[in-house]
């Protein structure tokens, strides 16, 4: 008797039709327990700057500490390799990116934000006829533009190696996979950038060498934090990578920050508004956003070649928390702080629409979650529920 007759007879329940769920079972557990290992990592980083609170000694410790870290790294390729891909829809966070990159840089989205920027700055010096954008600088096509140039940090087991249209730079504490470079990007030293044409500079980061401890600034047309900030236990921490992302980028350049949270779409938007505050206040505009099931996706702009970076006494590295950096009983109570009830949540986000420019606009006017469609969102509730 084949499967579907055990089915329609309904002889399947004695039978051998349900062999294969204990072979799921072991799945998910494995699943849960290469979770576990990540976010207990997390955890203990979160609960040893808490209890010390020198970062530097913390962190030095936690680089140093290989066996862990190579477990972490191992785990989190496992995940990746068996249980994503398989058991979900696709690395949907990895697909995002990608898309905003394609729309941005070869569709005509860059040059169709700075038409906007010159008709506002026009408008506002009160002009009638908005100045012709800079256009002799912007690539406008995949043949001028090369490769875009990535960099991807915490990239883990390099997602964006895969793709044609990316000269992709990983970089990493530890590296899962060959192919990416070990970097600390906290302490990665940045130097004058390199004044040579785009293949030269092609050619320049094909020959990067192991371990990687300082780049030219300005070098790269993306920069991507993949659920990297929320790994560090302290604002000042992500603070610093952002302001890094700012001198890598060229000026038009894309920060894709992915940042994991499970919760409710404007549970946290106070959180999105203050993240979105401070990483404007380095130098960015906001481009895009949308919130997945876990997790916030957003690109920015980078508006001013210089970064600014004398706006550290105006509280904007403390702007860039996170639920857990309030969270002290992190081993009983793992959930996120429940500071608003769902329907206060929609109360206040009603609220911001009222405001010239809401928590979730984009700069292009567009619907978040439709603006790029054609992807899935990666769901992996057990890595991403915090
Ligand atoms: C949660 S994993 C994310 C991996 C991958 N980007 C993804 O989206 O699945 C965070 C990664 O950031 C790396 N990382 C943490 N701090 C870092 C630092 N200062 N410099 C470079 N990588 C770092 C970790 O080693 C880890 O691989």
């Amino acid at each position: 008797m084949d499967l579907r007759e055990q089915v329609e007879t309904g002889e399947a329940h004695t039978g051998p039709l349900f062999m294969p769920i204990p072979v799921e079972v072991p799945r998910k557990k494995e699943q849960e327990k290469l979770s576990g290992l990540v976010k207990n990592v997390h955890r203990r980083l979160r609960r040893k700057y808490r209890e010390v609170g020198d970062f530097d000694r913390i962190w030095r410790e936690h680089c140093e500490d290989e066996q862990t870290l190579s477990q972490y790294a191992l785990a989190m390729k496992n995940l990746a390799d068996n249980h994503w891909t398989k058991n979900c829809e696709g690395e949907g966070r990895i697909e995002w990116c990608r898309s905003v990159c394609q729309e941005y840089f070869l569709d005509g989205g860059m040059k169709r934000m700075l038409e906007k920027d010159a008709k506002s700055a026009a408008l506002s010096s009160g002009l009638t006829a908005a100045p012709v954008p800079p256009y002799s600088t912007i690539p406008s096509s995949i043949s001028q533009l090369g490769k875009m140039r990535l960099l991807d940090v915490g990239s883990c087991f390099n997602p964006f190696l895969k793709f044609d249209e990316f000269l992709t730079v990983g970089i990493d504490i530890v590296p899962a996979v060959e192919s990416v470079y070990k970097c600390d990007f906290l302490n990665l030293q940045l130097q004058q950038p390199l004044q040579l044409a785009g293949d030269a500079v092609e050619t320049f980061l094909r020959h990067l060498h192991n371990p990687i401890d300082a780049l030219p600034a300005q070098l790269f047309h993306v920069v991507v934090f993949s659920l990297l900030l929320s790994y560090f236990p302290s604002p000042y921490q992500r603070w610093i990578c952002c302001k890094k992302a700012h001198e890598l980028l060229e000026l038009h350049g894309l920060l894709l920050i992915i940042t994991p949270d499970s919760s409710h779409q404007n549970r946290h938007a106070l959180m999105m508004r203050s993240w979105r505050v401070a990483v404007e206040s380095l130098g960015f505009k906001r481009y895009k956003y949308v919130k997945y099931s876990h997790m916030h996706l957003i690109a920015f702009r980078k508006m001013s070649l210089t970064t600014t970076s004398d706006l550290v006494s105006r509280n904007y590295p403390e702007m860039l928390y996170i639920p857990q950096d309030f969270n002290s009983n992190e081993e009983e109570d793992l959930t996120d702080v429940p500071v608003r009830s769902d329907f206060e949540d929609d109360q206040l986000a009603w609220g911001f629409t009222e405001l010239p420019e809401t928590p979730y606009d984009s700069d292009s006017g567009e619907s978040q979650s439709s603006s790029l469609p054609g992807f899935h969102e990666l769901e992996d509730p057990i890595l991403l529920q915090s």
